[in-house]
């Protein structure tokens, strides 16, 4: 598949059956050149779909390469799955692209911007907007990522919104508060039947040796949840909740009564742990296995 025509809209979540499924997901920033990056791809594929029909439940696994290498990553996700037989977990519903960032218009004269329109016709499910590098070094605020929010469902995508408080605080309604400040004009500017999917990370948290503790993550991320089904009546099953700021293997065990998945960085740049935190999130091995 090639263009936009031929792709139907992305659908990340399981949102006929109602169900929240996991999700995984590494952004590469700007770390990888090209041969890196496809070499991570192909190790990354090979350990992945090695594993997902072994897993209890299969999550969904994402790739967010810089701009240049998006059809590269495309191609190499596609060609992974047509080699695998029908019926195998690791399928184009299991597997999904994102992109960075985008522009909130589908055209004009932007110059040196990327459109939506072009992020769906490459083959993006998913664009990853409002991360905190993005906030604090290119001017991205509430109101451009609302904008950018209501662009990616418009092109059949799904937003990825990254929010998170600067400092750390015991007060959780603070810390909430701050998140909140971020989500509610994203809800407010998508249509109410939109899957979103919000990565949590603290700012203090990103770049780090270690992630936030589990006790704030869950504390955190269970009332952001309770505000968006509650307070904006977003349908549960269309909203997921991912968390990210120097996660990796051995801490979604700890996290999983908060969230729905994680989102990795520097601690997913050996594929073997990526393999391993999919595993984890994935709730292990089937008991044949
Ligand atoms: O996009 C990913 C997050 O910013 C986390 O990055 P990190 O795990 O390298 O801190």
């Amino acid at each position: 598949m090639s263009n936009q025509e031929e792709r139907p809209p992305a659908q990340t979540g399981e949102v006929k059956g109602r169900r929240r499924r996991p999700l995984v997901g590494v952004s590469f920033k700007m770390y990888f050149d090209l041969p890196r990056t496809q070499s991570y791809m192909d190790q990354s594929l090979e350990e992945v779909s090695n594993l997902l029909d072994r897993l209890v439940d299969p999550p969904q696994v994402f790739f967010v390469p810089d701009f240049v290498t998006l059809s590269t990553v495309r191609s190499k996700l596609d060609s992974r799955v047509a080699s695998l037989p029908g019926g195998s977990a690791c399928s184009s519903s299991s597997l999904l692209l994102g992109a960075q960032d985008t522009h909130h218009e589908d055209s004009g004269a932007f110059t040196g911007e990327v459109s939506p329109k072009v992020l769906r016709q490459v083959g993006c499910d998913l664009v990853e907007i409002g991360h905190a590098e993005r906030r604090s070094m290119f001017g991205e605020d509430d109101s451009k990522v609302s904008l950018k929010a209501a662009a990616i469902c418009r092109n059949s995508m799904i937003p990825l919104v990254c929010v998170g408080e600067l400092t750390r605080s015991e007060d959780v309604g603070r810390v909430v508060d701050e998140c909140w400040s971020q989500i509610g004009p994203v809800l407010e500017s998508i249509p109410d039947d939109s899957e979103l999917i919000l990565a949590y990370e603290p700012v203090w948290a990103i770049g780090k040796q270690q992630p936030a503790s589990p006790d704030y993550v869950v504390a955190v991320t269970t009332e952001i949840r309770r505000r968006c089904v509650q307070l904006h009546a977003k349908p549960d099953h269309l909203v997921r909740i991912l968390y990210g700021g120097s996660a990796g293997p051995g801490i979604f065990e700890k996290l999983k009564q908060g969230v729905d998945g994680l989102f990795l960085g520097r601690f997913a740049h050996d594929p073997k742990a990526l393999a391993e935190t999919v595993k984890e999130v994935g709730r292990g091995l089937k008991p044949q296995d």
